[in-house]
């Protein structure tokens, strides 16, 4: 999917968090955004995600303005800067979240999301540990699992904050 950023920007009160951006992602693009601390780099991911409203602008999904979709209805990925696991949940339980708060039409089977949550930690070589919980994980392993999670989402939409480790690469070509 390609993404179109279009005359972006945002500020917090007075603050010019982010000033007017312009950007294209081709479809299948691998993209690294890099700034210094605090020049506006999340926000901007949150913005495309539909987390945050920008001031001006719009945002384009292959050539369609989901300015005003609901975060719910973009189904972009998003690896946070804190993973956001859920603490009380295990690997499996985490990867899994997003698929079954799916509205019922569109939720896979008890089967399916098995599947696809095994196929997905194996992707992330964390196959052994699905059964743990976040407090029990590594930061790479925490990271990973955010990742796993992030990529049920919509695997064919990313934003990459961080550059990652090679497994990472390995799964952006699939
Ligand atoms: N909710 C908010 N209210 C006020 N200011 C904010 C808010 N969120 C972010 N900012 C400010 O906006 C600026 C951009 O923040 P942002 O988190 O996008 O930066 P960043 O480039 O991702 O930084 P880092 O690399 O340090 O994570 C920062 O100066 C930050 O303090």
């Amino acid at each position: 999917m390609s993404i179109r950023v279009e005359n972006i920007s945002k500020r917090f009160g007075q603050f010019q968090a982010l000033q007017p951006l312009t950007l294209e992602i081709p479809d299948g693009e691998l993209v690294g955004l890099l700034g210094p601390s605090g020049s506006g780099k999340t926000t901007l991911l949150r913005i495309i995600a539909g987390l945050e409203t920008a001031d001006t602008g719009r945002i384009l999904f292959h050539g369609q303005d989901v300015t005003n979709v609901h975060v719910r209805d973009r189904r972009v990925g998003f690896v946070f800067q804190h993973y956001a696991l859920f603490r009380h949940m295990t690997v499996a339980q985490n990867v899994a979240f997003g698929l079954e708060v799916l509205p019922k039409a569109e939720r896979p089977s008890n089967t399916e999301i098995y599947k696809r949550v095994a196929n997905l930690l194996e992707m992330v070589q964390l196959g052994h540990l699905a059964k743990r919980y976040p407090s029990q994980l590594s930061g790479g392993q925490k990271q990973r699992v955010a990742l796993a999670r992030a990529w049920q989402c919509n695997h064919k939409s990313y934003c990459w904050m961080n550059p990652l480790g090679h497994w990472m690469q390995r799964c952006a070509r699939i």
